[in-house]
């Protein structure tokens, strides 16, 4: 027996078949059901409209109601944490985002880090204040791709200090279930060492994974491990371990010197059964583009390609654990 809907489909073309789940009609009533994944809103309503052209004023149709539906996106969380302050660990953060973003992933860049909020200048937003929308913040747009939220624009910095943990938690929570829109990923400048963000990002927010920045020397390195256990008692899992600040590259001769030592990071990793994810240099370069807000990956320059590198490793983790 002839599906009554045969005639009706034949009248669309390839493209649309390819994102029709259902067509019945249903006294008159022609009810199409599409896909529309991916499809930005004018694509939605070509589509609708497309539809609608192909199937009106077919024989035994009187009305045509289109559904279009849509895979949600979903977003994977990636912590970057660290045993200590200023081993770079937010220098690392805003530009594994802004090489992720480059590497066609859709970011989105929490600065979670209370005591020391850097996103805002290292991204070039200082001053400029997010919008609410529905009691859900709004992240600040840039030019490098990557929206952005910081405790920095949540509280004044000669205030942080006060802060205490339930309003650092919920402070938290705001901001990363802000109205983020369509990212696929996003990145979170954990406060260094274990404290209360710490654990609320554990446990209320779960980590699909945890990348850990270090210096080579050995102090960090024994408080990259205790940040590391921390995870893993929170089950997240380690993506793997950055070696910052490793070889610091003269601006005169471009001679290689290691004022920290080398491959500490990448013995530690090993050691500690997680992958080693690369080495960024020790280059002022670096220090004078995140001052000026201007992300080294988003250059051209050897320092861009370091973080390009780091982007891919982390994004064929991402790509390798597409479930929880
Ligand atoms: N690879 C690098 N080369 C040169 N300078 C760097 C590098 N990484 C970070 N820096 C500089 O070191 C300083 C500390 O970096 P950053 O603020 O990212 O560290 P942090 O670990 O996030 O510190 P905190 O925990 O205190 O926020 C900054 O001035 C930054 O520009």
């Amino acid at each position: 027996m002839t599906d009554p809907t045969d005639a009706l489909r034949a009248a669309l073309s390839p493209a649309i078949l390819a994102r029709l789940q259902s067509l019945r009609v249903t006294d008159g009533t022609a009810i199409a059901v599409l896909d529309a994944s991916g499809m930005d809103a004018a694509a939605r309503t070509a589509l609708e409209d497309e539809v609608k052209a192909a199937l009106s004023g077919r024989p035994d149709v009187r009305e045509v109601r289109i559904a279009l539906t849509a895979d949600k996106v979903r977003r994977r969380i990636i912590a970057v944490g660290s045993g200590k302050g200023g081993v770079g660990k937010s220098t690392v953060a805003a530009n594994l985002a802004v090489a992720l973003a480059r590497a066609g992933r859709k970011v989105g860049l929490v600065d979670a880090d209370i005591y020391g909020p850097s996103q805002p200048r290292l991204l070039g937003s200082e001053g400029v204040k997010p919008q609410a929308h529905d009691s859900k913040m709004i992240p600040v747009q840039n030019r490098w791709g990557v929206p952005m939220l910081s405790m920095g624009q949540l509280i004044e910095a000669d205030k942080a200090i006060a802060w205490r943990g339930p309003m650092a938690a919920g402070a938290l929570s705001q901001l990363v279930d802000a109205n983020w829109g369509a990212i696929d990923t996003l990145v979170v400048d954990l406060p260094p060492g274990t404290g209360d963000v710490q654990l609320t990002m554990l446990q209320k927010h779960k980590p699909d994974g945890a990348v850990i920045v270090s210096t080579p020397q050995d102090l960090a390195l024994i408080d990259a491990r205790r940040a590391m256990q921390l995870f893993e008692v929170g089950q997240v899992p380690i993506v793997g371990m950055v070696e910052n600040m490793a070889g610091y590259v003269c601006p005169h001769c471009n001679e290689v010197s290691d004022p920290f030592g080398l491959g500490g990071t990448e013995a530690a990793a090993a050691d500690l059964g997680v992958p080693f994810l690369g080495r960024i240099p020790l280059d002022i370069a670096i220090r004078e583009a995140s001052d000026a807000g201007t992300p080294p990956a988003a250059g051209d320059g050897p320092q861009a390609r370091a973080f390009a590198d780091l982007a891919v490793r982390i994004g064929a983790w991402l790509d390798g654990r597409q479930e929880r």
